[in-house]
């Protein structure tokens, strides 16, 4: 078995609320692998756990078949992290922090190969405060990159960044799973986990909810159409709680909303309804379930907050 990382049985409470429960999923080198969910899902505190960042009331983690929580320090050698905020300091340039980064990993790496990888020979000597938005990312990417990491961990890496910079991360993100590296990430953007993942974790009030890769939770058969649909007026008694070969039913006035695997027999039932009522289709839209559908199904919560 070749999983970087195992995670089993991760509990882990923050005051009175249940941040995570029984987490358990692992992650393999040369995949990339998503942790989604809504605000407060616990995708913050599973990285952080990992990272060693806060003590979990229960589980195990191993990292690169070492337990993380036995044996931090080693554990910390095979990781590279990259969180929310780098915490770093305004006057610190790029060459001084790999430096420093390098001396508290233990080693002596010259700091010029990562600076030219990640795109930042020219601000090499720059101040950290003088730093773009894309600029600062690449460095805590390169910081991440630190001791050659064989587990990367992600949290919301391209928050607040241009696509045009997004893309570059993903680049970055892509080439270090191409050199076998496993990479743990958590985003709100539904587009980037569709595009950048090789398989997703849906997070839900402290417990996962879903797994699958983006195409196989998208395809789930009872939700791989998603329609929206206007009468010519509300029906009279109200549109029923149930119909045959739809999910997800919502209706109001004279909208519906569902989902469904099979179109045909799905409308069948509702022109049937309708005519019934004297009433026809008006206006109608279906197409492809996206993941942030799936999501929003899955959670009952807009996975942006
Ligand atoms: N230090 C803390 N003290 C108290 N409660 C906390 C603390 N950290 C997290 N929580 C709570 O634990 C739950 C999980 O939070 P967590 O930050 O892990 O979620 P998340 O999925 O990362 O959310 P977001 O997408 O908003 O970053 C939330 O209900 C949150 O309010």
């Amino acid at each position: 078995m070749n999983a970087s990382l195992t995670v089993t049985h991760l509990a882990r409470r923050h005051g009175a609320v249940q941040a995570a429960a029984d987490i358990g999923f692992a992650v393999d080198a040369g995949e990339i692998v998503g942790l989604l969910g809504p605000n407060g899902a616990g995708k913050t505190t599973v990285i952080e756990s990992i990272a060693g960042l806060i003590e979990p009331d229960e589980g195990v983690i191993t990292i690169c078949g070492i337990d993380a929580r036995a044996r931090p320090g080693a554990a910390r050698q095979k990781l590279g992290v990259v969180l929310q905020s780098t915490g770093l300091q305004d006057k610190i340039t790029p060459r001084e922090a790999i430096t420093l980064f390098a001396r508290l990993h233990g080693t002596a790496a010259d700091p010029a190969p990562l600076l030219a990888r990640f795109g930042l020979d020219e601000k090499a000597d720059a101040a950290f405060a003088t730093l773009s938005g894309g600029q600062r990312q690449r460095l805590a990417l390169a910081l991440a990159f630190v001791g050659a990491p064989q587990l990367v961990l992600l949290d919301e890496p391209t928050t607040g960044l241009d696509p045009h910079i997004r893309r570059e991360v993903h680049d970055h993100v892509r080439a270090m799973r191409d050199e076998g590296r496993a990479i743990l990430v958590t985003t709100h953007d539904m587009a980037e986990a569709e595009q950048l993942c090789d398989r997703i974790l849906i997070l839900d009030r402290g417990r996962i909810v879903a797994e699958g890769t983006p195409a196989a939770l998208i395809a789930e058969p009872s939700a791989a159409i998603r329609v929206w649909l206007q009468a010519s007026a509300a029906p009279a008694c109200g549109w029923p709680a149930a119909l045959p070969h739809i999910h997800d039913l919502a209706g109001e006035g004279a909208e519906l909303r569902f989902t469904t695997g099979d179109l045909n027999r799905a409308l069948a039932g509702i022109i049937a309804l309708l005519d019934g009522e004297g009433l026809a289709i008006a206006a109608m839209r279906a197409g492809r379930a996206t993941l942030e559908d799936v999501l929003v199904q899955l959670t009952g919560r807009d996975p942006r907050g």
